[in-house]
């Protein structure tokens, strides 16, 4: 029977990790469960782990153009695959802390409170690090947030190198440990530490992402239909507009309609806002969860990222697999600044052709040389909600995004003070690189969820409040974005979304 002829309990928009998570989760709660997916399987392929394919070709990135804030097109790096963005993430699986639930005074401003606390999401964080299959060791983490147990995983280790600088920045006082990383490492696991993990997808199916752990466990439970290249266009709503009753999807040129109870819009922060936007119609002249807040597109967070290599001209880093190690000492309060500065983690090894395909002036040969011998790291900071930073369609239907970063002090002061660290353990050389626009990894907020119908555009469980069967559960609902990567929380709300919806909403499951 074709997909338009059926009728779904669930129908998601999106098979990245949060509609995987849901797909999973209430599938295995016995929903009948459609997700519509605009992309397709990624294939395992040599060009997998090829820089050349991946960074400078750009053979898995899509090929649409987004507008800035000015109007100048620009082609955002992201993936339109089943898995979504976490086809090419680095696994960082990391809890958000107790004190990002709650009001943090940051040096440009206030991070709002979420509608829930740390202690009520604390059992959601435990069923992600199971689903994503998280290794980690439990008490490393100088600021770790209460959790019940250990790791689903034992942390992974670290290689030689990494090992010793760990061992050089004890002895400077500071406290690193193991980052928390989904990969298959495990006593039997298919992971073989390469060095084309973070970046890159994984030809062996060894990474932790959605299509792995989520997408396809979820369609084992026979309960779920998985529709491929086909794009969700808008939700329909009926005459009263309080409910959605299809979604408009096309498909090789052609358009259908298919129908469902409840309506999961999962296709990413931006694509998420762009598909609400997009659905305006007479009840919701400005675009569906708009009516209640005018908030629906707007606070779009991403982080002020910076990549930085800390190199020694004449010894070479033989590490392959560098993404083990992570820093809190400066996220909360430190002894560098009264405010928050953000996190420090490994980056997946850098190669040579990585860097020369964002800086093509300076030969490959030469940053081949500083990448065989420099250590690489990830530096995060959190990025405050703005509502002028935001995600809007152009008369042409052009997704614009309009972002002028903000806490920029801090993340500079942790920029500098991670490089004044690096020389002092012999590191003489350091090259940074703060990402711009284009590098959307970590969007979210574009409808954030909260209490006050007036100020968020969903209640707590990513319900949108002008509807009554309408989800977000994306990077969407963060009401801020922290200065921790995302996925895991987005895991969380989607398991807490769905035990709400079994055993709240949901008609015909067998939970219900
Ligand atoms: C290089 C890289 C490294 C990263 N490293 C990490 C890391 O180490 N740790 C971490 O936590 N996070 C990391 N991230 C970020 C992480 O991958 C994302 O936060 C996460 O995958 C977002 O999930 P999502 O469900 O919100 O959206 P997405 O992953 O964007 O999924 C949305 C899905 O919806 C589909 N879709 C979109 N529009 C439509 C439509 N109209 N119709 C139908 N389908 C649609 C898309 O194709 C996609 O499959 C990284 C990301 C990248 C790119």
């Amino acid at each position: 029977m074709a997909v338009t002829d059926k009728f779904y309990d669930v129908v998601i928009v999106g098979a990245g990790v949060g509609g995987g998570a849901m797909a999973n989760r209430l599938a295995n709660a016995g929903a009948r469960v459609l997700v519509v997916e605009r992309g397709n399987y990624l294939p395992r392929e040599a060009d997998n782990w090829s820089v050349k394919a991946v960074f400078h070709d750009k053979k898995y990135t899509t090929q649409e153009l987004w507008r800035d804030k000015s109007g100048n097109a620009f082609n955002p790096s992201t993936f339109y695959f089943v898995g979504g963005n976490s086809k090419f993430f680095g696994a960082a699986t990391v809890r958000f802390r107790k004190e990002d639930f709650e009001v943090l005074e940051h040096e440009a401003g206030v991070s709002p409170a979420w509608p829930i606390s740390y202690e009520d999401f604390a059992p959601y964080y435990d069923e992600a690090e199971r689903l994503m299959g998280t290794h980690g060791t439990a008490g490393e983490d100088p600021i770790e947030p209460p959790r019940s147990g250990p790791y689903p995983h034992p942390a992974i280790g670290h290689e030689p190198e990494i090992e010793a600088i760990a061992k050089k920045l004890r002895s400077k006082g500071v406290q690193p440990f193991s980052l928390p990383i989904a990969i298959d490492r495990h006593e039997g696991g298919k992971c073989i530490r390469c060095a084309t993990c973070d970046g890159f997808a994984c030809k062996l199916g060894a990474k932790n992402d959605a299509e792995v752990r989520l997408v396809g466990p979820a369609l084992k439970t026979g309960l779920v239909d998985l529709v491929l290249d086909t794009k969700v266009l808008r939700f329909l709503t009926d005459t009263s507009g309080k409910k959605v009753t299809g979604i408009e999807v096309e498909q090789d040129d052609q358009k259908n309609t298919i129908h469902g109870d409840i309506f999961i819009s999962a296709a990413g922060a931006i694509n998420s806002a762009a598909l609400l936007l997009r659905s305006a119609n007479q009840k919701h002249p400005n675009g569906l969860g708009n009516n209640s807040s005018d908030q629906l597109g707007r606070n779009y967070m991403a982080h002020n990222n910076t990549a930085m290599m800390a190199i020694h001209p004449f010894r070479k880093n033989g590490v392959t697999f560098q993404k083990s190690l992570c820093i809190n000492d400066f996220y909360l309060s430190n002894n560098v600044r009264p405010y928050p500065l953000g996190n420090v983690q490994g980056l997946g090894k850098l190669q040579g052709g990585m860097l020369s395909a964002n800086v093509p002036f300076i030969p490959e040969w030469l940053m081949d040389h500083f990448a065989k011998r420099s250590v690489d790291w990830w530096i995060m900071s959190e990025d405050l909600p703005d509502p002028e930073n935001r995600i809007t369609l152009d008369s042409d239907g052009t997704i614009r995004v309009s972002y002028t970063s903000n806490n920029l002090k801090a993340h500079q002061e942790l920029v500098k003070h991670w490089g004044k660290i690096m020389r002092s353990l012999g590191y003489p050389l350091i090259l940074t690189q703060k990402m711009d626009i284009t590098v959307s990894m970590h969007q979210c907020g574009t409808a954030r969820f909260g209490t006050d119908p007036a100020t968020s555009v969903l209640d707590q469980y990513s319900r949108v409040w002008d509807l009554d069967n309408l989800y977000v559960v994306d990077a969407s609902f963060l009401p801020s974005s922290t200065g921790f990567n995302p996925s895991l929380t987005i895991v969380a709300q989607a398991v807490r979304v769905s035990e709400h919806l079994i055993a709240n909403v949901l008609r015909s499951t067998t939970a219900a």
